[in-house]
């Protein structure tokens, strides 16, 4: 298996901004991955995506792919590689040709009878079906993403980068588009990088996520790990609604921990409330309704904030005794 991609302690520093946009970065990425690479507003999402796909100068360290290095816009004539795609929200297209032109013209450079199946192969994982006599200019905006996404995919890249893809779709629109993502990559069996804000759509789409925090890493993990064992605060709030907890307020409920310093996690679906048995009191302070759950904002007599789901309203005022499973309570470093 050919080598994948290597970001070894990059940084990026842009002209005239005092801090590094991307600050000694360092990991790994096998081939055929889906890395979903996030964190807060400016916390240089788009700058490693841009690196990785040769359109912005490293400051520090390099990055390979497939044991190549990614030269950046300086040491290149045209910046960019053929081989890398980078997909922004600019949804270009040639207007004036159909869907299914569209993707043929992408792949020229291909002889013929593969050029037909490749196009039928791409009309139908990106859902184009029935659209491919339409011109862009009378599709949707979901619709159009897609012909994009089969335009790039085209000429066999062998790494997809995308940036914020959902960011215009509505709830349900972004729903199938995230099926229709999965479905390329499973199929076509490339390497995706896609850079999003949104927790539910790193915790869906990603392999791996990449969390970033002021251009460092915060977190390389499984969705599954990021959500539930996340290594700081930053973590633990990005991807869901968290308890957290200082020492102080451990010791206040009567809870003890091995670990001396840092703070504690529990989700609110893993907090209990009862009547009567073990627990400590505490008092429903708000209600809010979610829909199929409400987010029960609870405070103990020492001021200690709690938020537990429950699967009914309960009485603003009203006193409940809450605990956790010992396992569901997360040491986090920071
Ligand atoms: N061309 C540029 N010139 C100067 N500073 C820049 C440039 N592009 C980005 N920055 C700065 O670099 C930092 C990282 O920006 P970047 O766009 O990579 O973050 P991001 O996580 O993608 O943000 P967002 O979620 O808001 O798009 C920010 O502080 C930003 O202001």
């Amino acid at each position: 298996m050919p080598e994948g991609l290597e970001v070894n302690t990059c940084s990026v520093k842009y002209p005239g901004v005092e801090t590094r946009a991307l600050s000694k970065l360092s990991f790994k990425l096998p081939r055929g991955s889906f890395l979903v690479i996030s964190g807060a507003s400016g916390s240089g999402k788009t700058t490693l995506l841009r690196s990785i796909a040769g359109l912005v100068d490293l400051s520090n360290g390099k990055i390979t792919w497939g044991g190549s290095l990614i030269q950046g816009p300086a040491d290149r004539l045209v910046p960019g590689y053929n081989h890398i795609k980078l997909i922004t929200q600019e949804l270009e297209l040639q207007e004036k040709m159909t869907v299914r032109e569209n993707v043929r013209y992408a792949m020229r450079a291909f002889s013929d009878p593969y050029k037909s199946e490749r196009v039928e192969e791409l009309i139908k994982i990106c859902r184009l079906r029935d659209l491919e006599e339409r011109r862009p200019d009378q599709l949707s905006g979901g619709q159009r993403q897609r012909v994009v996404w089969a335009v790039n995919l085209a000429d066999e890249p062998e790494l997809l980068l995308l940036d914020e893809p959902f960011s215009h779709l509505d709830v349900m629109l972004k729903s199938e588009m995230t099926t229709v993502l999965k479905e390329i990559h499973r199929e076509l069996r490339i390497t995706v990088i896609m850079v999003t804000h949104d927790p539910a759509e790193a915790l869906s789409l990603a392999d791996k996520i990449l969390l970033l925090r002021l251009g460092k890493m915060d977190m390389l993990a499984t969705p599954k790990t990021m959500y539930n064992q996340p290594a700081t605060a930053y973590g633990a709030a990005f991807f869901g609604e968290a308890n957290i907890f200082t020492r102080k307020n451990l010791e206040s409920m009567g809870v003890k921990s091995s670990e001396a310093n840092g703070k504690w996690m529990v989700r609110p679906e893993d907090v209990v409330l009862e009547a009567d048995g073990r627990g400590v009191e505490a008092t429903v302070t708000d209600v809010q309704f979610r829909g199929f759950y409400y987010m029960i904002h609870l405070s103990t007599s020492q001021h200690v904030e709690i938020k537990a789901i429950c699967n009914r309203a309960l009485k603003t005022g009203s006193k409940w005794l809450v605990r956790w499973p010992v396992s569901k309570l997360h040491h986090l470093k920071k």
